[in-house]
């Protein structure tokens, strides 16, 4: 089922999604690269990076460029994160342990999701010292969310992203069609099986009674009923930054400041939620409009290259998180396909700035890029 070789991976990583295609076992090929509904999101998202050309300017001394920067205090070789994805193990048996040690050896924050096959405590010990944030799905009891945040605080995550676009799953046909929810299996609820407040809550062991412990998870997923009066309750119990991650409208971002947050993600789940939702990236500049300075803009969803990371930091992102391209790498070869694909990403993204005449991501702006006319139909 996974590739124990190390194939040769291709530098396109728009197209590393047809070798991995071929990587990835039917269940977890289902689960991972499909979109919700008729897909009209996840081509949306790709439309959108289309539609904008970058603007080359020549003459600008770009001997040498600086990537590094900051965001919300964590350090980063580059304007790039990888993206929360949950059930790793769907895409190599190594998981999120291959995924974060490959991020850990570049400096790339690696974003923890709650519906990781690998716990908090496994992660910080592969992951040692290098920057990691934790997103989280907001469980409805509230005694496992405050020992999910504790262990969070405790192992090294500085940084909250709390995810807004999944109050509950999405109408995803190629799940659907096969029955299959990794969860229901007890994959991809490592955080919740070495919970001392989930586990109180079984009347048997999980171990003896695997469905029941995988039922129970089932009742405190969805949680439709949060609002924004539930954010203080967040920002008690959490020092650190926080960002809310699934903003596509320019009042919640608003709204996300008011509310004392410091960050959003404009992200449309990578299509995986909303059938028919605005393409992330032409949600992006209104979002960066409404907020200004007040809080970061982060953004995900469609990126596959460097010039489509330029972009984003372009219509105003501070930095972007990266998502599917990480897992095919990982289902192609473990750790070495994670690191490739990061490297690739890097080695573009340099590229781009430089052959545009770029020393740097902090001098773009809107005008770098031009809006491409669509042609007509
Ligand atoms: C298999 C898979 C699992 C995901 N799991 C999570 C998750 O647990 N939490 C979360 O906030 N987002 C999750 N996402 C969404 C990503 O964080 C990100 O928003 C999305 O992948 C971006 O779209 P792209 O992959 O098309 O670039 C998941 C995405 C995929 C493909
Ligand atoms: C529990 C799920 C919603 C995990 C996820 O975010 C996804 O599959 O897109």
């Amino acid at each position: 089922m996974f590739a124990d070789r190390t194939p040769d991976l291709t530098t396109d990583l728009a197209a590393l999604e047809d070798q991995a295609r071929a990587a990835l076992a039917p269940e977890a090929l289902g689960y991972v690269v499909p979109s919700a509904g008729s897909g009209a999101t996840a081509r949306a998202n790709r439309e959108a990076f289309d539609r904008w050309r970058i603007v080359p300017r020549v003459l600008r001394s770009g001997a040498r460029r600086d990537l590094t920067c900051d965001v919300l205090g964590t350090s980063m070789p580059a304007p790039l994160l990888i993206a929360p994805m949950g059930v790793q193990t769907l895409a190599h048996p190594d998981g999120e342990l291959a995924t974060v040690r490959a991020a850990a050896a570049l400096g790339v924050p690696y974003v923890h999701s709650t519906q990781a096959a690998h716990s908090f405590e496994q992660i910080a010990e592969a992951g040692g010292d290098a920057p990691r944030w934790y997103q989280l799905y907001w469980p409805t009891d509230r005694e496992v969310c405050l020992s999910f945040l504790e262990r969070a605080k405790a192992t090294g995550f500085s940084t909250l992203v709390l995810t807004l676009d999944t109050p509950m799953l999405g109408w995803r046909p190629a799940d659907l069609n096969r029955g299959f929810l990794p969860f229901l299996r007890n994959v991809g609820i490592a955080n919740y099986l070495t919970d001392p407040a989930f586990l109180a809550k079984l009347d048997k062991p999980v171990e003896e009674d695997p469905g029941a412990a995988a039922l129970h998870w089932a009742k405190m997923f969805p949680n439709p009923g949060l609002s924004w009066a539930d954010l203080p309750f967040l920002r008690e119990h959490w020092d650190g930054p926080i960002l809310l991650k699934g903003i596509s409208a320019a009042e919640d971002a608003r709204l996300a400041a008011d509310h004392g947050m410091d960050g959003v993600v404009v992200s449309n789940h990578g299509g995986r939620q909303v059938d028919g939702a605005i393409g992330a990236l032409d949600a992006l500049p209104a979002v960066a409009d409404a907020v200004g300075d007040r809080i970061a803009v982060l953004f995900d969803s469609g990126v596959r290259t460097g010039a489509d990371t330029f972009k984003a930091l372009a219509l105003g992102a501070r930095a972007v998180l990266l998502g599917r391209p990480v897992l095919y790498g990982l289902a192609l070869a473990g750790q070495e396909g994670v690191d490739h694909v990061l490297r690739c990403l890097l080695a573009e993204l340099d590229l781009t700035l430089a052959l545009s005449g770029y020393v740097s991501h902090r001098g773009l702006s809107r005008e770098s890029l031009a809006c491409a006319q669509r042609s007509a139909p």
